[in-house]
Parts: C-alpha cells; sequence; structure tokens
C-alpha cells in the first residue's frame, strides 16, 4: 500500500504561502486547516483563500473544516477547488447531509473525529464518505503532542468499513513524525497529515521522502 503524504500549511510561513507549496509539491496533498475561532480556539483562513490556493497549488488541495455550521459551508470548499473537504462531525447537524453536499460537487468527501469521539459515531456515515479523518492531537494548533491512544479507531474503522462493503481512505492528524509515522500505518493508516515534521524543516523535500521512508 502506498502511503499519501499531506503537508500542512498551518506550520508554514504564510507571508511566502505560494514558494512554501511549491517547495512541498513531492507531497500526494496539500492540508489546508480552515479554523474559525468557534469550533476551535484559533483562526486562519477561509473560502477566497482556499479558492486562490486552489488555482495556484501544483497537488490537489486536502482542506481540513475546523468549523462551526460545515452544514452551510463545507460544499462551497469543495465548489472552490478543494479535492478533498473534510468536516468535522461533532461540528455538522447533518453529517450525512453534509457528506452528500460534497460529493455532488465532484469532491472526495471526508468526516473528521475529535480525539474524545469514539469511531463508531461515524461507522453509519462509511459508505457517504471517502475518507476518515482520525484526530490525533486536539484540533486547533500545529505542533502538538501524538496522541497514540486514538490508534485503535483505526482497526476499528477499516473492520467497519470492510464490514459495511467499502474501502475508504484513512487520514491521521497531529504529531505525525518519523517517529509517530510508522506507528500510525502500523495501525491502518493510509494517509498522513504532517505539519511542523515537513515545514519546520529547511529541506521540505527532504522532510516528505523521510516520512515516506519511515511509513514503508
Ligand atoms: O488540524 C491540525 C491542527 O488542528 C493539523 O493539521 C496541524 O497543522 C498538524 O500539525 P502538526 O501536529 O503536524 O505539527
Ligand atoms: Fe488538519
Amino acid at each position: 500500500m502506498s502511503i499519501r503524504i499531506a503537508p500542512s500549511i498551518l506550520s508554514a510561513d504564510f507571508g511566502r504561502l505560494e514558494s512554501e507549496i511549491f517547495e512541498v509539491a513531492s507531497a500526494d496533498f496539500i492540508h489546508v486547516d480552515v479554523m474559525d475561532n468557534h469550533f476551535v480556539p484559533n483562526l486562519t483562513i477561509g473560502l477566497p483563500v482556499v479558492e486562490r490556493l486552489a488555482q495556484i497549488s501544483p497537488v490537489p488541495l486536502d482542506v481540513h473544516l475546523m468549523i462551526a455550521d460545515p452544514d452551510r459551508w463545507a460544499a462551497k470548499y469543495a465548489e472552490v477547488g478543494a479535492a478533498s473537504c473534510t468536516y468535522h462531525f461533532e461540528a455538522a447537524n447533518n453529517p450525512l447531509q453534509v457528506a452528500r453536499d460534497i460529493r455532488s460537487t465532484g469532491s472526495r468527501a471526508a468526516v473528521a473525529i475529535k480525539p474524545g469521539t469514539p469511531a463508531e459515531a461515524v461507522f453509519d456515515l462509511l459508505t457517504e464518505v471517502d475518507m476518515v479523518l482520525v484526530m490525533t492531537v486536539e484540533p486547533g494548533f500545529g505542533g502538538q503532542e501524538f496522541m497514540r491512544e486514538m490508534l485503535p479507531k483505526l482497526g476499528a474503522l477499516r473492520k467497519a468499513a470492510a464490514d459495511a462493503g467499502t474501502d475508504i481512505w484513512l487520514e491521521v492528524d497531529g504529531g505525525i513524525s518519523v517517529e509517530t509515522a510508522p506507528e500510525a500505518v502500523a495501525a491502518g493508516a493510509d494517509t498522513l497529515v504532517a505539519g511542523s515534521s515537513v515545514f519546520g524543516h529547511l529541506d521540505r523535500a527532504a522532510a516528505i521522502a523521510n516520512l515516506r521512508v519511515a511509513a514503508r
């Protein structure tokens, strides 16, 4: 199985975002954290910036919406060019409808769960989404410590998806590095978000290559 790497631009230099994105062009996706200071206690970027990033990025965008009311907003991010659009289960009034709205645009739909949310919460959605994102930190900030106690959720999701006759991607986000990537992959992750462990290195391409080797 080939592992997908998605550098999170939360740890990039926002003053030179375009060149930062080109420095991680060897990645499979660019992970874009959208935070609204309501669902999480942090504020980043919104729809107009994501739209422009989608136009200039050499690799597809994996947009992670940490926002209230994804029922209203999620499909709009897909419409402006997010190849994959992830909303939080905890924030959605109608999680099933949000997934369907995203998919109706042609983008991949993904649902995320915070550390306090059990994997079972999204079992009913597994045939309606393309990916589940298991948070391995509390959402809101980069550079936090990896919560390895979240890893059993991956096995549970993999089994539930197989039981439901569907094949989905499983992404982990938070504290992923060359040390923790092997654990996440062994537990069932196939898509790794990495913020500080990519943008914390001057040579971003080497950091991505090192993650790929570690994940193998
Ligand atoms: O969604 C989030 C944080 O809420 C992430 O995508 C972070 O940006 C990951 O950063 P690192 O833990 O890899 O530094
Ligand atoms: Fe994220």
